[in-house]
Parts: structure tokens; C-alpha cells; sequence
């Protein structure tokens, strides 16, 4: 698939920090409309910190960030909240809620926020179900009665139940078993084919990087060292990236994909 040019996300001279703790600092990053950008750094370097920004979750000391051409935080609520509306979320934990069931945990955004009825957010919910691979039968399941895998399908399912165009996912693959892991990474490649979806990806895991995603971000010393294609970001001579990517798991992980065949690359 052919991810187009145009940055849907303009990340320009941010800056965040919690008292004396700098986090971001000038740092710039676009996001490419139709794109799967994979976004690592070690840990504490700011990732979730700077997916929350963007989603308008904290507002950032200083910089701009345009979503969709508009600068976030220039908008009026309203606009704002509206424009934040075509993003989807799925948080590092799932953060579905417990007393709710599957279905209820994906028709609550629908009802909340698009109005719909209880009726007409479970029939979309449930197709939802459907898209991320559940079966029917987890609709009526409560969080604590599903694996890691399915609530990490069902977190899925509920940001996406808005239809956003922007899917930001932190860590979706943490706690799943490589197979697991594997068949989370095919699903999100055929969602973003069939949805044109962008997605942003804070992750550690080395397969998703070298499999699904197009682009990759590192964030080092309170910026966005480099985004580029995988081929470019593995060879830059700096030694956080060398020890990830020509590590041990870094190796196993390129080795697997030569097996394979599956490539970043394949799928622009
Ligand atoms: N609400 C908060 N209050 C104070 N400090 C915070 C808060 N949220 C994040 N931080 C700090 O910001 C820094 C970046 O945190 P962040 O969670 O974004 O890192 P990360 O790169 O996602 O790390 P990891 O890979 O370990 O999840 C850390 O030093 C963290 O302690």
C-alpha cells in the first residue's frame, strides 16, 4: 500500500516537563496519512508522554501540534473536542472498564459521543467484534473473564468504534505471546489497508517494528533522533539504536522477517 506524503500529524518544537523533569524539548515529528509509524526509545524517553500529547490528554509546556491541518491547541473545546473525536486510543493496560461487558465497554463511546441509542451502538459494536477478530460470544464476556489477547482485540474494538481516522496504540503487543503478538500485527495491517487508517505505535517489540510498521521513530536525548524507514534507522551510527537493533533480539528479529519474506516494505 502506498502511504501518502501528507503529515496528518505536525509535531513542532514541543516541549513537556513535570517540574524539573524535562521530557521533550524541541521536538518535531510528522505522521504520514495511511502510515504505520512504529515510535521506540528506552525507557522514559517520553513515548507515552508524547502520544498523550497529541491526543490531547495533557497540554505540553510549550510547541505546536497540528492534527489534521488544525492546530490542537489553538481550537476552541468544542473543535477541539470534535477534532479529537477521529482519534482512536488503545491504552497500554486496555483501560476497559470492569463492571462493563465487552459490548458495553465498545457502545459507550457511541452512545456518549455520537449520540446513538443503546440499540444502535450494540449493533455497531458488534460489528466492531467482529472486525478485531473476537468471537460473537465475547460481546456478553466481562474484561476479567478474557485473555490478554482478547482484551487487547476488545481495547481495539472500542478505539476504533468512532471509526477514527488516526489509531495511537501503546504497546498493544506487551504481554502477548509471539503468536499472539504475530496475528495483533496482521490485524492491524489489514485494518489499515481496509480503513486507510494512520496509526501511531509506541512499542518495544522489535517484530511488530520490522513487520507492520512503515516508519520509525526513535526519541532520544528529549527529541525524535531520527523517523525514517526501518533500512535507514537500524544503521545510524548511535549507540542506543546500534544495541537495539544489531543486539541479539534485533538480529533475531531481522533474521525471522528474511525467513518470512514480510517486510515493511511489502506493504507500501
Ligand atoms: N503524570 C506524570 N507526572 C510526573 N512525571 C511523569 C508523568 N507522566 C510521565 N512522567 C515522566 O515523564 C517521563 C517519560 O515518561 P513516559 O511514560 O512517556 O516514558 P516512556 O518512554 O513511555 O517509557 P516506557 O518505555 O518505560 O513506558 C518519565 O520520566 C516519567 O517519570
Amino acid at each position: 500500500m502506498v502511504t501518502s506524503t501528507e503529515a496528518i500529524i505536525k509535531v513542532r518544537g514541543l516541549r513537556n516537563q513535570f517540574g524539573n523533569n524535562v521530557v521533550h524539548q524541541d521536538l518535531d515529528l510528522d505522521v504520514c496519512r495511511g502510515e504505520i509509524l512504529g515510535v521506540v526509545g528506552g525507557s522514559g524517553t517520553g513515548k507515552s508522554v508524547l502520544l498523550r500529547s497529541i491526543v490531547g490528554l495533557m497540554t505540553p509546556a510549550a510547541g505546536e501540534i497540528n492534527l489534521f491541518g488544525k492546530n490542537l491547541l489553538a481550537l476552541p473545546s468544542a473543535e477541539r473536542a470534535a477534532l479529537e473525536q477521529r482519534v482512536g486510543v488503545l491504552f497500554q493496560q486496555g483501560a476497559l472498564f470492569s463492571s462493563l461487558t465487552v459490548l458495553e465497554n465498545i457502545s459507550l463511546p457511541l452512545i456518549e459521543h455520537a449520540g446513538l441509542t443503546r440499540t444502535e451502538a450494540g449493533e455497531i459494536a458488534r460489528v466492531k467484534i467482529a472486525l478485531t477478530g473476537l468471537s460473537a460470544h465475547a460481546a456478553d464476556l466481562y474484561p476479567s473473564d478474557l485473555s490478554g489477547g482478547m482484551i487487547k482485540r476488545a481495547s481495539l474494538a472500542r478505539a476504533l468504534a468512532l471509526d477514527p481516522d488516526i489509531l495511537f496504540l501503546d504497546e498493544p503487543t506487551a504481554g502477548l505471546d509471539p503468536i499472539g503478538a504475530a496475528a495483533f500485527d496482521q490485524l492491524l495491517m489489514t485494518l489499515r489497508d481496509a480503513f486507510n487508517l494512520t496509526v501511531f505505535l509506541v512499542t518495544h517489540d522489535l517484530d511488530t517494528l520490522y513487520t507492520a510498521c512503515d516508519r520509525i521513530a526513535v526519541l532520544s536525548q528529549k527529541k525524535v533522533l531520527v523517523a525514517d524507514r526501518l533500512e535507514v534507522v537500524a544503521n545510524l551510527n548511535d549507540p542506543w539504536i546500534q544495541d537495539y537493533f544489531q543486539g541479539p533480539r534485533g538480529r533475531s528479529a531481522f533474521q525471522a522477517v528474511e525467513r518470512t519474506g514480510a517486510s515493511p516494505t511489502h506493504h507500501q
